[in-house]
């Protein structure tokens, strides 16, 4: 019975241990301690320390510590002199049972943080894999993998010859309670105080107990290496995320009308406080306007759509959308109203057809289809054997950049979001192609159907037919107007910025 609730616990905590690491707010997945391989560590790690903890062990403790008890009230009923002598050489075990989970404490703390390096180390290469090989970086990452080992291993020498001798003190011990047993029953025996059969069924009863108590102690180290894993795991549960997505659990309209206004942002990210990346941003949006922020590497353009979708909250200033601040929206809700093209999109290990899905799991195959010519990447799947179901492999490894970010894009657009956010979201496709889908994107808004556009481009090729073009420089807004405005303004840097592109391109 006992079992049975311990084995149901362990199935449930590996969702909720998964489900306290994705609530957390992007600024901590950023921290050096939550890379992807240190995660994936930690939960896989987790669960299987809990399953050998519930499944495997519990088992046994239970089985030891009932056995104990029977033999104890069974030595009692015997001879109940020879029952209390059982428990008066008791410390001997616990002593014993002490310095083997004292030393065994700083054993499996080596062990847990070297596990947790050497999964991120595998793991990031795994996912770099192209990177790696195409600099021929297998050896160094083998040499890292080593020298991650190499102090761990040293100490755990050490503490395994440590352990060896405790282990010997300890069974030391454990034949002291038996001497200890074995004379007084002779004593007992002697005295006429208890039967010579009875001192032997006691000392017998004694005997078949000392195994269990052994036992028991053995699993301290397991139980304790348990704790030392799991405090981790507790802390990520017991973590307040600081952007919480299910708050306010407010009605919201149905669909936002997207209305978008930057209020004097002062923005740093949390990893990097001393530099200031939004400087006093103010920008007044309108609905269904199309909006492209352009600027040099670095100005702060793509941190405004992430303000935009609540991956950060800023420092000073506030965000509002149709004239209520963002804060003050169910984040859930406001996601959902928002969609995000990125320029390397991911893609996961499905076929296109959930990925073009991912967004909208109730949509139907004509609105699929209408997305993916929208986004013009239909006919290229329609080439494929499988069609929408081919798997595109891990990140969508077996596709194209180009063809990637089309599928991505005809993901987000099913989405049917009131604000569209492209960052660099066409950079990889050919001229055609990507006059293409600008014109598709562009047709979205009407007067039924409304989406708010930020696009944020680096070919000034891809934005002159934008409302606004917002030219952006260290944080800050330099220039906006329409591109006619801009390229009339002399000594204007989306002028010179222009200029650069034409003679590049000419
Ligand atoms: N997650 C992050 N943590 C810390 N700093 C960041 C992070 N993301 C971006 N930055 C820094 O913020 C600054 C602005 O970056 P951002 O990506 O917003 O610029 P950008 O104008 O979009 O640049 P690009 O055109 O090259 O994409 C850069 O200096 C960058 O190094």
């Amino acid at each position: 019975m006992v079992c049975s609730l311990l084995v149901q616990v362990q199935f449930k905590i590996f969702p909720v241990n998964y489900a306290a690491v994705l609530r957390n707010e992007i600024a901590w997945f950023e921290k050096p301690e939550n890379s992807v391989g240190f995660l994936t560590s930690h939960v896989v790690g987790d669960t299987s320390m809990i399953k050998t903890i519930i499944s495997d062990r519990m088992s046994v403790i239970v089985q030891c510590i009932s056995s104990i008890l029977i033999a104890t009230i069974v030595s009692m009923i015997v001879d109940w002199r020879m029952g209390l002598v059982a428990w008066a050489v008791m410390p001997c075990h616990f002593i014993g049972g002490l310095i083997q989970a004292k030393s065994a404490k700083g054993f499996s703390g080596d062990f847990a943080v070297s596990h947790r390096e050497l999964v991120a180390l595998t793991s990031e290469s795994a996912s770099n894999i192209r990177t790696v090989a195409s600099f021929v970086h297998e050896e160094q990452i083998l040499k890292k993998a080593k020298l991650s080992l190499r102090e761990p291993m040293r100490i755990s020498r050490i503490e395994s010859i440590k352990y060896g001798l405790i282990q010997g003190v300890s069974l030391c011990l454990w034949n002291i309670a038996h001497a200890v047993a074995l004379w007084y029953t002779t004593v007992l025996v002697d005295k006429r105080q208890a039967t010579f059969v009875n001192g032997i069924r006691s000392y017998q009863i004694f005997s078949l107990t000392v195994p269990s108590i052994t036992e028991l102690w053995t699993l301290i180290p397991t139980v304790i290496s348990a704790i030392s894993i799991l405090t981790p795991a507790f802390q990520i549960l017991d973590r307040e995320t600081e952007i919480v997505p299910d708050s306010p659990e407010i009605k919201s309209p149905e669909r936002i009308l997207g209305r978008i206004e930057f209020e004097e942002i002062s923005f740093k990210y949390p990893s990097r406080p001393e530099v200031v990346i939004l400087d006093n941003f103010s920008l007044i949006i309108e609905s269904g306007q199309k909006v492209a922020l352009v600027g040099p590497s670095g100005a702060g353009k793509s941190s405004v759509l992430a303000l935009l979708l609540r991956f950060y909250d800023p420092h000073k200033g506030r965000i509002l959308i149709d004239r209520k601040e963002i804060r003050e929206y169910n984040l859930r809700w406001l996601r959902k109203q928002i969609g995000l093209v990125q320029q390397e999109p991911l893609l996961f290990s499905s076929s296109i057809r959930d990925n073009i899905c991912y967004g909208n799991e109730g949509a139907s195959e004509t609105e699929i289809i209408e997305a993916a010519i929208e986004a013009n990447i239909h006919e290229f799947i329609s080439s494929l054997p499988d069609g929408y179901d081919t798997v595109v492999g891990e990140k969508g490894c077996q596709l194209s950049g180009g063809q990637k970010q089309r599928i991505a894009i005809a993901r987000t657009l099913l989405k049917r979001p009131a604000v569209l956010l492209l960052d660099e979201a066409t950079s990889a496709l050919d001229g055609q192609s990507e006059r293409k889908v600008i014109s598709a994107l562009g047709s979205k808004s009407g007067p039924l159907f409304r989406t708010t556009q930020i696009t944020v481009a680096h070919r000034l090729s891809t934005v002159i037919t934008s409302d606004v073009i917002v030219v952006m420089d260290k944080g800050k807004v330099v220039e906006m107007g329409k591109h006619a405005t801009l390229i009339a303004a002399t000594h204007g840097i989306y002028l010179k910025m222009f200029q650069l592109q034409n003679q590049m391109e000419g």
